[in-house]
């Protein structure tokens, strides 16, 4: 089954949606970023392309919470606009690179984000604070609205004309090198050091001063003069409702080369911190203020070992004496993102179950917790200060992000959704969940999108799609895989939960622990092999691809199987020792992996560049140089690999591109390329290359 990709068509003629056409689907507005006003005004934020079409940009949006009246812009610069929160007097803040006259641009000309304020009634937007390396973000005291900020300084800079001076003194020295003391040196898409993260207090916001008159800079106060790399004083802070206490979760060594995060608690007024929480067991994550600022609820991640996977818990914590307990024990799920109701009685969050990302609810009197939501993925949850409602943004593989409202005290309910510029209203075929039994009785659980017109008459040509992590699961949209794109060139999508995958419990993590090559991918053969039994499905017609673990299994799969016609591996592990000692976070994988020398097992069980002698299909290797998370060197090897034995293979490499593709013109190529490369390997047709690359 092939249907025309509406790319070739005149340029003229109507798509029937907008995943038919590359340019359309870069064009859809992405909800992410909601805020909630004490007074329950919503703002969400809107990416939609610049005008260059060069990258996306992002904007305020106000939202009727009562699903009345249409969205309408709130904010209008071409860097844009993000991190939006509310002070308790209507204003709202948010972050933006956007210019301004007192504005301190970076000295390397590139503009950084400043910390903005749009007043209660609208109007301009005023710049509050700008720093040289920018301001990294911020937390705002629900009833005071006192305001702390995140920013990167140099070492050893006292303020902030000290900061801006080393960063010249380096600059004009032409100097960029980094000297490390400690492990890590990197994260994810960028370097540490040699400037870390400071938590500065702003206090109030300063008032706007009259127009055509120069303000003086607002006064910061330093509450982590002591933070030194590798992460300074971290990236999550939050501040009690009057806010009097800063909690932040702060990285310590673990061991000579590894980190774990412990709580701490600040006062604002003094600086004297103490240690809330700290457990040599766990990474303490986060920390939400409870209205009375008495508690706090925060997550403690159970550091995982070669034995056992990790394990997470939401911990209710005692501010005055520090005492814990644990608030979801017994709870087969792992919970993220807490926050406590409006009257402080019960705390909401989030978990991954059954291919959701469920919100629930649990008592502080006891009880288990309840699941308040049926379908969908939900995240930047809120709750009104009146106790009435929920607002979060929700996604599937049926809708991206689009803003929500959610009953509290409602079980297994669907959301009302708030009129919003990112609604689509017509995606190109159906969405199915199917299941599948392993051998051991497992049940594996998956999604499955077909594209119009599949049928017995028509089988659609099948693409088994992995997901990343491995502790993730498909459940929520994603711009960066969308099967909907493939499925508008006729292919039916199977994103299945293998062994590994979160949401299914404990014992099915476990199932995979240290051995990605055994049940996660029995699970994944055995969904294709229950889903090619579909009259609708071309059982001779199928391909697999994925991204960053999904690449792993991609390649894992590229060994043991020649029953696909092409493979498509991204940013993918190929030779897990090498791998480890060269991704930004070693000692993660090493917990599950141990030690390469010591205890090479699991690595020579299942590095798949070991049997790279098996590989007969072909393959499209995808890789960004600035790839931290899995190093260029994995792509590298693997088409090197590849090329030596003659596999029929092809390298698309962004040179600029990281563990993400990011610039509209290169996901365009992505998807272009690999369109091209199935065209070619699953439905026959001849090879096409894309003009760009
Ligand atoms: C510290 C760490 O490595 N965490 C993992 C979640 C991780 O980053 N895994 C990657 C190999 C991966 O699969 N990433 C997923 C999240 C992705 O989709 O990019």
């Amino acid at each position: 089954m092939s249907q025309p990709d509406a790319a070739t068509e005149p340029a003229d003629a109507p798509a029937p949606t907008p995943f038919h056409r590359l340019a359309d689907y870069a064009a859809i507005p992405r909800v992410g970023g909601l805020a909630l006003s004490r007074d329950g005004r919503l703002v969400i934020a809107v990416q939609t392309l610049d005008p260059e079409k060069k990258k996306w940009v992002s904007a305020l949006w106000e939202v009727d919470p009562e699903g009345r009246r249409p969205a309408h812009r709130l904010t209008r610069s071409a860097p844009g606009e993000s991190s939006p929160a509310w002070a308790p007097d209507g204003s709202l803040l948010f972050t933006s690179a956007r210019p301004d006259p007192e504005a301190t641009a970076d000295k390397n000309g590139e503009p950084k984000p400043a910390l903005w304020a749009l007043p209660p009634g609208g109007g301009e937007a005023r710049l509050v604070l700008a720093r040289t390396g920018g301001v990294a973000g911020f937390a705002v005291a629900a009833d005071s609205g006192h305001v702390a900020v995140l920013a990167s300084t140099m070492p050893g800079a006292a303020d902030a004309e000290a900061d801006e001076a080393r960063r010249k003194e380096r600059k004009d020295a032409g100097v960029s090198a980094v000297l490390h003391e400690s492990y890590p040196v990197r994260f994810w898409d960028h370097d540490l050091g040699p400037a870390v993260s400071h938590v500065y207090w702003l206090g109030q916001v300063p008032p706007e001063v009259p127009a055509g008159t120069a303000g003086e800079p607002p006064e910061l106060r330093d509450l982590t003069p002591e933070a030194g790399p590798p992460h300074g004083a971290g990236d999550e802070i939050s501040l009690s409702p009057d806010g009097r206490l800063l909690a932040r979760s702060e990285d310590v060594p673990d061991g000579p080369a590894g980190r774990r995060s412990r709580l701490v608690l600040q006062d604002t007024a003094t600086g004297e911190t103490r240690v809330l929480v700290d457990d040599p067991l766990a990474d303490i994550h986060g920390g939400a203020f409870s209205p009375d600022g008495r508690s706090l609820v925060c997550v403690r991640e159970a550091m995982s070992t070669y034995a056992e996977p990790p394990d997470y818990t939401l911990l209710l914590v005692d501010v005055e004496s520090g005492r814990a307990s644990d608030l979801t024990a017994g709870f087969d799920r792992w919970p993220s993102a807490p926050q406590f109701s409006a009257d402080g009685s019960t705390v909401y969050f989030l978990a991954d179950d059954d291919g959701r990302h469920a919100i629930f609810r649990v008592d502080l009197d006891g009880g288990q917790p309840v699941r308040l939501t049926e379908d969908g993925a939900y995240s930047d949850l809120q709750v009104a200060r009146d106790g009435s409602a929920l607002f979060a943004l929700r996604s599937g593989y049926d809708s991206p992000a689009v803003p929500v409202r959610v009953d509290p005290t409602a079980e297994r309910q669907q959301p009302v959704v708030l009129p919003n510029p990112g609604t689509i209203e017509r995606l190109p075929g159906r969405l199915e969940e199917v299941e599948a039994v392993a051998a051991d009785g497992a049940r594996v659980q998956s999604w499955l999108v077909l594209p119009e017109g599949a049928s017995a008459d028509n089988p659609a040509p099948l693409l088994l799609w992995i997901h990343g992590g491995p502790l993730m699961s498909w459940n929520s949209w994603s711009w960066r895989w969308c099967p909907w794109v493939l499925a508008a060139r006729g292919y039916a999508v199977l994103m299945p939960n293998p062994a590994l995958s979160q949401g299914f419990g404990q014992d099915f993590v476990r199932r995979g622990w240290g051995e990605w090559g055994g049940a996660p991918y029995t699970d994944l053969m055995t969904a294709v092999d229950a889903v090619v039994e579909r009259p609708d499905i071309d059982a001779d017609r199928t391909a697999a691809m994925g991204g960053s673990f999904g690449g792993y299994m991609a390649n894992w799969v590229a060994t043991q199987t020649d029953r696909f016609r092409a493979i498509v591996t991204h940013a993918s592990l190929w030779d897990l020792d090498a791998f480890t000692g060269t991704t930004d976070a070693a000692y993660y994988w090493e917990k599950e992996w141990g030690d390469p020398l010591r205890e090479p097992k699991r690595y020579e069980q299942n590095s798949p560049h070991r049997f790279a002698d098996a590989i007969r299909t072909p393959m499209l290797v995808i890789h960004g140089d600035k790839d931290y998370r899995v190093p260029i060197g994995e792509g590298l090897r693997l088409w090197y690999d590849l090329q030596k034995r003659g596999v029929p293979s092809k390298f698309l490499y962004f040179p600029d591109e990281n563990h993400w593709v990011l610039t509209p013109g290169n996901t365009g190529v992505w998807y272009e390329t690999v369109i091209a490369f199935l065209a070619e390997h699953v439905l026959g047709e001849e090879w096409q290359r894309p003009e760009l690359v």
